[in-house]
């Protein structure tokens, strides 16, 4: 079985592949959507209304990225945006006004989440910290009440990576694109049911320094 590593592990190793090695994180962000946006492309999914959920995180901004990727490879997608821009991260900042650039929709409507044949959970990743309520909690209902295919990137939104417990509502997805290594809750059982099928996308980042060959 690979390597499942904690939240702990998975923000020490990211910290380190940027600060010490000098990784920047947008490169890391560009190569976690592409993993993304190819396992998306990969599969058997209807593409022809997808809605990227994105929270203001990087997780989000891994969203974000991947909407323009679609974009740009002329599929209709569009943004439901949770958070408040203003505090987004530097990263996250960046996505968005890319996004702008290619004109994505910004949408508010619940309904597009429900209609939707394909939607990408960038809400939370390792991040996630709190119960979830609220806005998010209705987005997350929404999701989990499409017909839609939904794909979460690096852990299903709502779930916490360490232990696998869902933090009050949790995406249940079809598939799952997380970073660098599998997470350890990823493999309770709660982990796998809202998991779906487990991509591990090697996005240059290590455990070990100059031994990828050793994964
Ligand atoms: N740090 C890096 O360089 C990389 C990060 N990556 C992505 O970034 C993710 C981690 O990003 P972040 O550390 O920004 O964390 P997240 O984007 O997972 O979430 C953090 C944000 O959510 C908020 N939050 C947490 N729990 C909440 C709740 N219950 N209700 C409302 N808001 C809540 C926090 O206040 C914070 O703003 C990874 O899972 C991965 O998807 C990848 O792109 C790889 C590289
Ligand atoms: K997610």
């Amino acid at each position: 079985m690979s390597k499942a590593i904690t939240i702990a592990e998975a923000q020490r190793y990211d910290a380190h592949t940027i600060n010490e090695i000098g990784i920047p994180a947008l490169v890391l962000m560009e190569r976690a959507a592409l993993a993304t946006f190819n396992n998306i492309l990969n599969d058997d999914f209807d593409l022809s209304r997808i809605v990227v959920v994105a929270a203001t995180g990087n997780n989000g901004g891994d969203g974000i990225a991947v909407a323009r990727l679609l974009k740009i490879r002329g599929l209709n997608v569009e943004i439901y945006l949770l958070g408040n821009p203003d505090n987004a991260t530097p990263q996250t900042k960046q996505q968005l006004k890319i996004a702008d650039y290619y004109s994505i929709p910004r949408i508010t409507d619940l309904n597009r989440i429900v209609n939707a044949t394909l939607i990408v959970d960038a809400i939370f990743g390792v991040g996630l910290s709190r119960l979830i309520t609220g806005k998010f909690a209705d987005a997350i209902n929404a999701i989990n009440a499409a017909d839609a295919k939904t794909v979460a990137i690096d852990v299903p939104s709502g779930i916490n990576a360490d232990t696998g417990d869902v933090l009050g509502v949790a995406v249940v997805a079809d598939s799952t694109t997380t970073m660098a290594y599998n997470k350890v809750g990823l493999l309770t059982t709660s982990g796998k049911q809202h998991s779906g099928t487990i991509h591990v996308a090697d996005i240059g980042i290590y455990a070990q320094d100059r031994l990828e060959h050793a994964r």
